[in-house]
């Protein structure tokens, strides 16, 4: 019976991905965050996006390259809440690409790489959906650049936020896990665009860093 119920609770927890990704399994040290565990806070997160959006259209501004992953499986919560009739938040989606990370250490300069027009954003309800805060470094720059085109209201949810010494203070809206000062990989989240097809949120190893470096 104890043995049946720790295999369940395992494939759940793993969302049935019990084993890492196969050309990784040297690279990580740890997984930190499991599939499973990212889809069950995923959930509680937009139930309470959807309770707090009171008026008007919202849209999604998905930070590009690490964002993509939970900001697809974000707007998928949002859109059964939302078929479920329990609410109606009618959503659109916008995209930008920022970068600022060579190897595991922030440039310390964000670059805007490309984004849709945003001065479709003035008047609207912005949603900023992000993978990690860490320094806050990327957040202060696109806080900054939203505001010149005039939003009615910017809310920001992120996967992960860091705790680090490195750390402007900056906390977002809505955060999925506080994390520990140590570099993570997958679920989108890259070093040096490895990784991101990697199914958890792990600790990279050295033998990574190294086998990966620019
Ligand atoms: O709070 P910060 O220290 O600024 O770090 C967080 C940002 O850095 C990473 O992006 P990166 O520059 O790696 O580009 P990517 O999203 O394409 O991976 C991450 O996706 C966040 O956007
Ligand atoms: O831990 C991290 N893993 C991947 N990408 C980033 C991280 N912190 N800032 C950007
Ligand atoms: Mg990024
Ligand atoms: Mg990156």
């Amino acid at each position: 019976e104890i043995e049946h119920i720790i295999v369940t609770t395992a494939k759940r927890l793993f969302s049935g991905d019990v084993l890492l990704t196969k050309h990784y399994e040297d690279d990580v040290k740890s997984v930190l965050i499991p599939k499973g565990l990212i889809n069950d806070r995923t959930e509680r997160l937009a139930r309470n996006i959807c309770r707090d959006v009171s008026k008007g259209p919202l849209i999604g501004l998905c930070v590009l390259k690490g964002g993509y992953q939970f900001f697809g499986d974000l707007m998928d919560c949002i859109r059964t809440i939302n078929s479920n009739g329990e609410q109606s938040v009618q959503m659109s989606v916008d995209f930008i690409r920022l970068k600022s990370y060579e190897d595991d250490q922030s440039s310390g300069e964000v670059k805007i790489i490309g984004s849709d027009d945003l001065s479709s954003l003035h008047g609207k309800h912005v949603l900023v959906v992000e993978d990690i805060v860490d320094t806050g470094l990327t957040m202060q720059k696109l806080l900054t650049t939203l505001q010149k085109f005039k939003p009615a209201s910017v809310k920001v949810a992120s996967l992960l936020v860091k705790r680090t010494p490195r750390s402007t203070g900056y906390r977002p809206d809505y955060i999925g896990f506080e994390i520990p000062d140590e570099f993570v990989v997958g679920y989108a989240l890259d070093y040096n665009e490895y990784f991101r097809d990697l199914n958890h949120i792990c600790v990279i190893n050295d033998n990574g860093k190294k086998k990966y470096a620019t």
